[in-house]
């Protein structure tokens, strides 16, 4: 059973004058799900080629299970490529067999896994189908099964939920928690935050090729500032203005929404609600992480 962790450590990559990668880290370890989140071209694509051995490092270092991924244990990695790069005239099992043997497998273990996978992904009725043939999202189902024939022992998905319809999804999910359940350690990246926030047991969020935020979903909802809610119907329209560190959002039908910082105390706003009569709502409420996300990318913006 693996278990080795996958670590990224410090990998930067330039391409000519556009810095992708900046120091980028992370690390998944075995028997884990990590979902990797950031805007358009901050650097998942080429952190996870690089990860692959498919593209070139400038600096930094790609180990798994301790050591620097070299030929051997690249073979051990699955990866689903975004630009999904199959061939479209082969026949799908032809094509799942092939791979498997150019991984290694024997050719009767190649058969045999292209089977099991085409049978585990609906697609049993499409083997001797061109791939060309295929719906777009049954060719997804595919390169799936592309990246698990060679049973490996970490997962790389570049934005492998992308354009499937929810039952596709729920195989995929399935699927990939399988294998994390398996011990491999899983890395896919996302668009999709809602799935991420529901399927990893660890988010990172990449901004300008770095890692700006890495933890449990958990984790990042509880850090940044706190949010409050605070249902006071007597209360005057300004009763929370001028409280140290509190910022009011919005206020709407007797409830007010604040956002403390650092340097504010939640009991002496509990003390400023009361003085203006019954408080009937007192609540912290804990970003999502679409919301940490649109902060992060925010702060992208503002600099
Ligand atoms: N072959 C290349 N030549 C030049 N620049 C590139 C090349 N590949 C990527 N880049 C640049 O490197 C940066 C990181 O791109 P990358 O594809 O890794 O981002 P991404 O996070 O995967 O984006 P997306 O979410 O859009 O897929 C971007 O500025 C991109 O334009």
């Amino acid at each position: 059973m693996p278990e080795g962790a996958l670590e990224i450590d410090r990998v930067s990559k330039r391409y000519g004058d556009v810095v992708a990668l900046d120091e980028m880290s992370l690390t998944v370890h075995g028997g884990e799900m990590l979902g990797f989140v950031g805007s358009n071209g901050a650097g998942k694509t080429t952190t996870m080629r690089i990860a692959l051995g498919v593209l070139a490092a400038d600096s930094g270092e790609v180990r798994y299970d301790g050591a620097p991924v070299d030929r051997t244990t690249r073979s051990r990695i699955g990866y689903m490529p975004e630009e999904r790069g199959l061939y479209p005239k082969m026949k799908v099992s032809e094509q799942l067999q092939y791979l498997g043997e150019l991984h290694g497998l024997p050719r009767a273990d190649a058969v045999r896994s292209a089977n099991r996978w085409t049978e585990r992904l609906g697609l049993a009725e499409r083997r001797e189908d061109q791939l060309q043939k295929l719906s777009l999202g049954n060719q997804q189902r595919v390169q799936l099964a592309a990246a698990l024939v060679h049973d490996p022992s970490v997962l790389i998905l570049d934005e492998p939920f992308s354009g499937l319809d929810p039952v596709a999804v729920e195989v995929m999910s399935t699927v990939l928690r399988e294998m994390r359940d398996q011990g491999v350690p899983v890395v896919f990246s996302s668009h999709q935050l809602e799935l991420v926030q529901r399927l990893c047991d660890r988010v990172g969020i990449v901004r300008r090729g770095s890692m700006v935020a890495d933890g449990t979903v958990e984790e990042l909802r509880s850090s940044g500032p706190t949010r409050l809610t605070v249902h006071a119907p007597e209360a005057p329209a300004d009763w929370a203005e001028g409280l140290p560190g509190v910022t009011v959002e919005s206020r709407e039908n007797g409830r007010t929404a604040l956002r403390l910082d650092d340097t504010a105390d939640d009991q002496r706003v509990l003390r400023a609600a009361l003085a203006t009569g019954p408080v009937h709502e007192f609540s912290r409420e804990r970003p999502s992480l679409t919301e940490l996300f649109r902060d992060v990318v925010t702060e992208e913006t503002d600099e």
